[in-house]
């Protein structure tokens, strides 16, 4: 039986509000132009905010409008603009600042417009699209390549505030950190950890950023920086080992390669710390539900419940041994079978 269509108008609002997708590009060119930087003294005519961006007054009063229709700035008087709690964080100098969250690089932009590719044939766009997975790609493309690796770490400092006081990094003296892009979460672990020595693996293109990030920390003395591949090694000595953000960018197959290859690494008593966001059951908002698609579309992997956080680890040979669930992301601890 056909049922007729309930009509909600409040609903149909709603949706129709989602399909304004220009939010996320203008607070890329408001960060571009450091227009929150510009408004730290308190507001500004566009005028006066024109000059010193060097940007066109007329255009950027229509950007600035429709951003304070989302609560990022708000216009005080006519075309007089000043900072609100949501525009405070595109600041350069905010402490958890996320100017870098938003890269809307075109490659990834136009894997998204082909969507419609992967939910026919369950294939990441952007490999069809350009040829070749994420990461090998952006070996060729040094500038997206920062880019992204700035955009993955924009949310460290908030996440380090809730993750830190979550485990206990009692007896790791030595931990690896598999994956880990520039060093900025491990370089915040270090500064609030002073006994802790590390090793950063990541691919050779990557960490050549690593070593101004540990220097500006102060904790280069700290810590050895690695150029290699996690699917072929990864360094053995360490206490613990770190996986933050890397395992859903893969399929079972090359997630669980990646943890074999941690586990032949590891001694016996080493711990094993994954960092990512779980993806929960039930309706509600959840960031590993949206992780999930971006990892469809862009790297060919997928987010994992904690019943599947199980089978990889057994498939690794190591066992799950609890999980922390954070108001940021959750760490799943696991160790030798
Ligand atoms: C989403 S980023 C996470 C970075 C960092 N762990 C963090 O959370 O800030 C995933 C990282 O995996 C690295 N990666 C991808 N393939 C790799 C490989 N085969 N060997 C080593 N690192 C790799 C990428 O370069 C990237 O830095």
């Amino acid at each position: 039986m056909v049922t007729r269509p309930r009509i909600d108008i409040q609903a149909v609002t709603e949706l129709t509000e989602l399909a304004d997708y220009i939010v996320p590009f203008a607070i890329r060119v408001v960060c571009d132009f450091s227009v929150a930087d510009e408004l730290t003294e308190g507001p500004r005519s566009v005028e006066e905010l024109a000059k010193a961006t060097g940007t066109h007054a007329p255009t950027l009063l229509r950007v600035l409008r429709a951003l304070a229709g989302r609560g990022i700035f708000a216009e005080v008087s006519p075309e007089v603009f000043e900072l609100t709690p949501m525009a405070e964080p595109l600041r350069s100098d905010h402490p958890f600042s996320v100017r870098e969250c938003f890269p809307l690089m075109p490659p990834d932009i136009r894997s998204w417009a082909r969507l419609s590719d992967s939910i026919r044939t369950g294939r990441t766009s952007f490999d069809d699209l350009h040829d070749r997975p994420y990461y090998d790609w952006m070996a060729a493309h040094p500038y997206e390549c920062v880019r992204f690796e700035r955009s993955a770490e924009s949310v460290n400092p908030l996440v380090l505030r809730t993750l830190v006081p979550a485990v206990d990094w009692s007896g790791i003296g030595t931990l690896v950190d598999v994956g880990g892009g520039h060093g900025t979460f491990l370089a915040g672990l270090l500064r609030r950890l002073p006994e802790m020595r590390a090793v950063l693996l990541d691919l050779p293109h990557v960490v050549t950023e690593v070593p101004q990030v540990l220097d500006r920390a102060g904790v280069s003395g700290r810590c050895e920086v690695v150029g290699g591949d996690f699917l072929r090694a990864v360094p053995e000595g360490g206490d613990a080992y770190l996986l933050k953000t890397v395992l859903h960018d893969w399929d079972d197959e090359r997630a669980a390669l990646i943890l074999r290859n941690v586990r032949a690494a590891m001694r016996e008593d080493s711990r094993v710390l994954v960092v990512e966001s779980i993806r929960e059951s039930g309706d509600g908002y959840d960031v590993g539900k949206i992780m999930d698609v971006k990892a469809l579309a862009l790297f060919g992997g997928h987010t994992r419940t904690q019943a599947e956080f199980r089978s990889l680890f057994e498939a690794a040979g190591l066992r799950m041994a609890g999980v922390s669930r954070t108001p940021t992301m959750s760490v799943i601890e696991a160790g030798a079978r």
